[in-house]
């Protein structure tokens, strides 16, 4: 070898290409080179310039690195290598904190930078992928972008900041440590304060004081160049950690041979929205690379946090990463829209909703219309759920909903106001407009329904149409006669009269309101009613608002799923297909679907999953509204005492359950005792309704339905209370009585006696009331109140009640008795003890009901009067 005059970093540098390939190009033409920092002479370098040319191209390592892997560092470099190798390592921080560590404060990044090819560049990212899962080793490493090894260093500079500020002493130590030649270093950057810092520690960096450093520059760095003394100093730092850490200063010297890179996709599809995480996961960076990528774009973003497809998108392309977007998420749970052609519309008959306040007549009316007779056969006179029928008025079609006028009902009548085309308001003539008249015109008008009213009873005697119209004007129903455009039609539903003019006004604003659909492709409806039948199982009335409905046809209704097994008219006739505004029964349901539920035609398969997807989301939003519930429980709980007696309520059908939920809910009327429904549906009751009531601690009404096998073997083993009812009004006076028992216990007072104190008797141990019973008689139990000048002084209990000197339960009028009394002493001769006891009195959840209405008055009428007061002033 000739004279030594060149490092193999010079080489590196002067040749632009890595310190490894000048080794192995050396090595490989026989030359003696230990390592980087090996020095050699012209000849090797002429060798090295014949091998890689005077332009000296970079060169890719992999092509030599096969024949001589490169050896790692070991000996103390010279200040020039020792610059270059710091450098390239400086790029590491992010990736390899050891290697950060250690080599970060020698040369500010840049100045090397430029040096340093990009296959140098790969190097630390490599290196701090090996120990990453999920990685695969390849030949040759994708170049990085200029934007990804800029960043580096600039993030690191950013974390450093945290480390400079803490550095700052240590760049003091550092120059004191130094002495003079400490004016010659150039201030550290911000990263250098963090890894001098670190590697030293506190109790280290004290002995690094001038004289301290010195010595042990002196003690281990012997003979070297003054010149050389920083480099020197860091490389005996350098050698001292080496020797202690072993592997961590192994770990700052060159890439081993291996090339490890990732699979990096270079196109990825991405959702709407993603999580900086999944983003990151997605391209194989770690979520630190990304959110580096994002702040530098302006982004703060942590690694849970979405971000829209466009900032992904672009966080992507800075990555050299390609994407595109996926459609949006379908909901499982929906079923598309058909748009119908308007030339495949067909007329189709209106549907007629009655309402109308309690008693003025729908059913009367609906009974009169359909010529049959309906109202007699209702239990209690009470009609309890919407039944739908077709009729026949010059040869057109008119179907009715029967919406029950019942308030227990309002819910329904809402719903049934939303499927309807024209809606009848029947006001009876002899009582005028109701507030459920006025609740039914809200709900038609909120809905967009043109109405006609049905002013019945006009046979009555006192029948005063012409009022019901002059009522109707201020709610913005004007009658065609008084200037405005609603119909109003007198009728008698009794006597059969003016029922043909209603029908023929009906069929003219349907006329109006073009009311069309396509009957030639798979149905649509809307659930008007639904029940469990012993024998049928769940049936279903559908009115089909488009399209037709065939028997097997698969549908699905809700969370219900099935095929049409059979399907009956209003007349109880089995027919095969129902067409458009046709109401009919459908048999084959697996479940009881409810009503306004919407039923569709769709394949079977997918008849399946949309149910069990709905089913899960139910799952889901009732887990979500139990948590809600406690929370609710808790705010009762923090406000007062008020206790809840849960239910759980099942019936045949859905208006019984909606009835029994509203008139249940309306005894909630005062502040001690409430009804909580925790579950109400339709069907008998099964096992999972009694676990909720255990779980609940609640009770079972059942309603026309009956507990299944199972469910009664819970309820007898877990003493869940299942009421079973015929009559609504049998299953509230129940709860009422359950209710009146959650009352809080009422109490009366009950005067017993009355005793004179005559003389104070004092005794080591008690003061003692030598008294005379006046009247009545005291008991040792009783609480006393004493009283001087009729002013109460105390109120308490005895301590202990004698005759004599024997302990008595009780002294009646006349005698003369000894009383001690619990916590006074007070007494004097002449007081009157008043003897009484507190006895509980009965209370219903009517009177609990009343005494809070009397109470809410009083509160009124008393806050009236501090207004009025006010006002005065
Ligand atoms: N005089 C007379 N009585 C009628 C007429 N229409 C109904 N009624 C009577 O009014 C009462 C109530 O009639 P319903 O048809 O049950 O009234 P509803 O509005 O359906 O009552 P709910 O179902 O309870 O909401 C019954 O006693 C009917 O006989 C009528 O045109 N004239």
């Amino acid at each position: 070898m000739s004279e030594s005059k060149y490092r193999i970093t010079d080489l590196a540098k002067e040749f632009k290409t890595d310190k490894d390939t000048i080794i192995d190009i050396l090595k490989s033409k026989n030359y003696k080179v230990k390592n980087m920092f090996s020095a050699v002479g012209e000849e090797e370098r002429a060798a090295v310039r014949a091998e890689l040319g005077r332009t000296a191209k970079p060169v890719r390592k992999e092509s030599l690195q096969s024949k001589s892997p490169a050896p790692k560092a070991a000996a103390r470099p010279a200040k020039k290598e020792k610059r270059a190798a710091e450098s390239a390592v400086a790029e590491k921080p992010a990736v390899e904190k050891p290697a950060a560590e250690k080599s970060a404060p020698e040369t500010p990044a840049e100045s090397a930078a430029p040096a340093a090819p990009p296959a140098v560049e790969e190097k630390p990212v490599l290196r701090a992928r090996t120990k990453a899962p999920g990685i695969v080793i390849v030949r040759q490493a994708p170049a990085k972008t200029r934007a990804e090894s800029q960043d580096r260093p600039r993030s690191s500079g950013s974390a450093g900041n945290a480390g400079g500020r803490s550095a700052r002493p240590a760049g003091g130590r550092g120059g004191a440590r130094t002495g003079a030649p400490a004016a010659a270093i150039p201030p550290p950057p911000p990263s250098e304060g963090r890894s001098e810092s670190r590697r030293r520690g506190g109790g280290r960096g004290g002995e690094n004081n001038a004289a301290g450093g010195d010595r042990s520059r002196n003690a281990r760095g012997g003979a070297r160049r003054d010149r050389e003394e920083r480099t020197d100093l860091r490389q005996t730092e350098r050698s001292r950690g080496g020797a202690r850490k072993g592997r961590k200063g192994r770990a700052a010297a060159p890439a081993p041979a291996a090339k490890v890179e990732i699979a990096r996709p270079k196109h990825i599809k991405l959702p709407e929205t993603i999580a900086v995480k999944d983003l990151a996961s997605k391209m194989s960076y770690t979520a630190s690379d990304i959110i580096k990528k994002l702040m530098l774009m302006g982004v703060m973003a942590s690694i849970n946090q979405e971000i829209d497809y466009d900032t992904a998108s672009l966080v992507a392309a800075e990555f050299g990463v390609t994407t595109e977007e996926l459609p949006p998420d379908v909901d499982p749970t929906l079923i598309p829209e058909i748009e119908d052609d308007p030339k495949t519309l067909k007329d189709r008959p209106p549907v007629v909703t009655v309402m109308g306040h309690v008693d003025h007549g729908k059913t009367s009316l609906l009974d009169a219309i359909r010529n049959t007779s309906v109202s007699t056969h209702e239990a209690g006179g009470i009609t309890q759920h919407i039944g739908a029928y077709q009729v026949v008025c010059q040869g057109k079609k008119i179907v009715f909903l029967d919406t029950p006028g019942h308030e227990a009902f309002t819910a329904m009548r809402a719903r049934g106001a939303q499927i309807t085309d024209v809606a009848i308001l029947v006001v009876a003539a002899d009582d005028g407009v109701m507030p459920q008249t006025v609740e039914a015109i809200d709900h038609a008008k909120s809905a967009g329904v043109p109405i006609i009213i049905a002013i019945n009873k006009i046979d009555k005697p006192g029948a005063n149409p012409e009022r019901v119209k002059q009522e109707l004007m201020e709610y913005g129903l004007v009658s065609e006669e008084y200037g405005g455009d609603t119909i109003m039609v007198p009728v008698s539903a009794k006597q059969r009269m003016g029922i043909d003019d209603l029908l023929e006004n009906i069929l003219l604003v349907a006329e109006v309101e073009e009311l069309k659909a396509n009957p030639n492709r798979e149905a649509r409806g809307v659930i008007i009613e639904a029940k469990l039948d012993k024998g049928r199982g769940s049936v279903a009335t559908v009115l089909v608002q488009s399209g037709t409905l065939r028997i097997g046809d698969s549908i699905v209704v809700g969370t219900a799923y099935g095929h049409v097994r059979a399907m009956i008219n209003d007349r109880g006739d089995n027919v095969k297909k129902a067409g458009p505004s046709m109401p009919v029964e459908i048999l084959g349901l697996n479940d009881v679907p409810s009503a306004g539920d919407i039923l569709a035609v769709v394949d079977e398969k997918q008849a399946r999953s949309i149910a069990e997807a709905r089913l899960g989301n139910q799952r889901r939003d009732l887990i979500k509204s139990k948590s809600v519930s406690l929370d609710a429980l808790f705010q009762q709980i923090q406000q007062g005492d008020i206790k809840d007696l849960n239910i759980v309520v099942k019936a045949d059908v859905q208006g019984s359950v909606e009835a029994l939920n509203s008139a249940l809910l309306g005894l909630n009327k005062n502040d001690e005792v409430r009804v909580n429904i925790v579950h109400s549906g339709v069907g008998a009751v099964s096992e999972s309704d009694i676990m909720l009531a255990t779980a609940s601690k609640a009770i079972v009404i059942a309603f026309n339905v009956r507990p299944d096998a199972n469910a009664r073997r819970l309820a007898d083993t877990e003493d869940v209370d299942i009421r079973t009812y015929r009559v609504i009004y049998d299953a509230l006076n129940d709860v009422k009585d359950a209710m009146s028992g959650m009352l809080k216990p009422k109490y009366k007072e009950v005067i017993q006696g009355r005793v004179e104190i005559r003389q104070v008797m004092r005794f080591s141990k008690a003061l003692v009331a030598g008294s005379y019973v006046l009247e009545g008689k005291i008991h040792n139990n009783s609480k006393i109140r004493i009283l001087r000048d009729n002013v109460e002084l105390f109120d308490g209990e005895i301590d202990s009640l004698r005759r004599f000197k024997d302990e008595v339960k009780e002294v009646a009028a006349g005698y003369e008795c000894g009383i001690s009394i619990i916590d006074f002493r007070d007494f004097a001769e002449g007081d009157i003890i008043e003897a009484y006891t507190m006895e509980e009195i009965e209370t219903s959840i009517a009177e609990a009901n009343k005494a809070a209405e009397q109470k809410r008055e009083a509160q009124a009428a008393a806050a009236a009067a501090a207004a009025a007061e006010e006002n005065a002033e």
